[in-house]
């Protein structure tokens, strides 16, 4: 069957949570004192937006096909990414197959190199990657699960990031995972807060239940070498993303020094096949977790995931709503899956990208059935109500 060509690619900016899930509104526990690499400057503990981490907004990538149909996604990047799949990007992909997402992903990447490689960059790759699965699946009327060599299990298990593990237990997922609040400026007594909040959190959840912090970048080998000890007896699961991407050597090292039986896990902001070899060759960690809308998309992520199968390592991608769940379904070292709680106590279940997208499907009781996805595409649409701006055309 000879599909209709790629007639038109369009970008545009969104404001206000969705996929760039750091945009929200006061109070949310999302930005309440968490801590970060910015977290040595005082003037920047208490908000992560004080120091601009919403500060590009969501990207909307649409493909229109010759025959109408469109196919879009969503990822962060906002208007300097949409700059560059208008003016950049978009010309690897009019007039040509939607089928020929290899030689489009490999023409993005190569073209971009020379200002490219990680960060938004890839994001914008990404971007457009994943509305050409979208598009992909819609004219074939397929979920892109399908296209991606189907689902290996009936359906996904869930554990969910957010202030409360306790709620998260009374949901039915498998585990939480707390951020970090207190960072090595705050010393010794930061660092006894830390574990005195996991403690508490233990308290309530009981023994069995997972436990995880993620560290969002924000530590050094020494401080995430005696907060994992110390939170050994905890019964921490994991320590997450506890260093800088760009220190392998220390994730290395910290992967040697953590107590037996503890996990440590990045990724979320590495990107490309060549980025996860170095986490993989170098043994920095025990879970990798790509982003899908910002580690070059599904044509990537496949590469990534094939790799890291071969080092005997698991991906647990990175938040990526409904991105993430069409890849996690399809692979045998990918055995659960995120979910970032985005209601702001959190103590409401709610869509990830809420609000910008319509259909998005949400676990209930910890688990999604491979049937929520049986959508053509990715199976969700843009939320009409939402203002859209298109900053840049070509
Ligand atoms: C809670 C973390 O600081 C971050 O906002 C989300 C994240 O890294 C994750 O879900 O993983
Ligand atoms: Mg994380």
């Amino acid at each position: 069957m000879t599909l209709p060509k790629i007639k038109h690619v369009r970008a545009f900016t969104v404001r206000g949570g969705g996929a760039d899930y750091h945009d929200q509104g006061e109070g949310h526990w999302i930005d309440n004192h968490i801590a970060t690499p910015m977290s040595k400057y005082p003037e920047y503990r208490q908000s992560r937006q004080s120091f601009g981490i919403n500060v590009l907004g969501t990207l909307v990538v649409e493909i229109e096909a010759e025959d109408g149909t469109v196919g879009f996604a969503v990822t962060t990047g906002g208007e300097p990414a949409a700059y560059i799949v208008e003016k950049h990007l978009a010309r690897f992909l009019e007039g040509r197959a939607p089928t020929d997402y290899e030689k489009i992903w490999d023409q993005m990447y190569f073209s971009t190199q020379y200002y490219g490689r990680k960060g938004l960059v890839i994001n914008a790759i990404s971007g457009v990657d994943l509305a050409l699965w979208d598009l992909l699946g819609k004219l074939r009327q397929e979920p892109v699960y399908h296209l991606l060599g189907g689902a290996v299990r009936d359906e996904l298990i869930f554990y969910a990031t957010g202030a409360r593990p306790d709620k998260a237990k009374e949901f039915g997922f498998i585990g939480g995972k707390m951020a970090l609040h207190h960072g090595p400026a705050e010393g010794v007594e930061g660092l006894s807060k830390n574990i005195a909040e996991l403690a508490d959190m233990r308290s309530k959840v009981g023994e069995d239940f997972w436990l995880m912090w993620d560290c969002w970048m924000a530590l050094d080998v020494d401080y995430a070498t005696r907060l994992a000890i110390a939170a050994h007896d905890l019964g921490l699961k994991w320590i997450e993303e506890a260093i800088s991407p760009d220190d392998y050597w220390g994730y290395a090292a910290l992967k040697r020094n953590v107590p037996k039986g503890m996990l440590v896990t990045t990724g979320e902001h590495e990107a490309t096949r060549w980025g996860f070899r170095m986490l993989l060759e170098m043994d920095c960690c025990d879970i990798i977790q790509p982003d899908v809308g910002w580690c070059g998309g599904v044509t990537e992520l496949l590469k990534i995931s094939a790799l890291a199968d071969a080092h005997g390592k698991m991906v647990v991608p990175h938040g990526s709503s409904v991105y993430s769940y069409h890849f996690v379904i399809t692979r045998h070292n990918s055995p659960f899956a995120e979910f970032l709680m985005m209601h702001p106590g959190p103590t409401e279940v709610v869509p990830m990208f809420h609000p910008q997208l319509l259909g998005e499907p949400v676990p209930e009781n910890g688990r999604m059935k491979v049937t929520a996805l049986d959508k053509p595409g990715f199976g969700v649409d843009l939320n009409p109500d939402i203002a859209m701006h298109r900053p840049y055309t070509h």
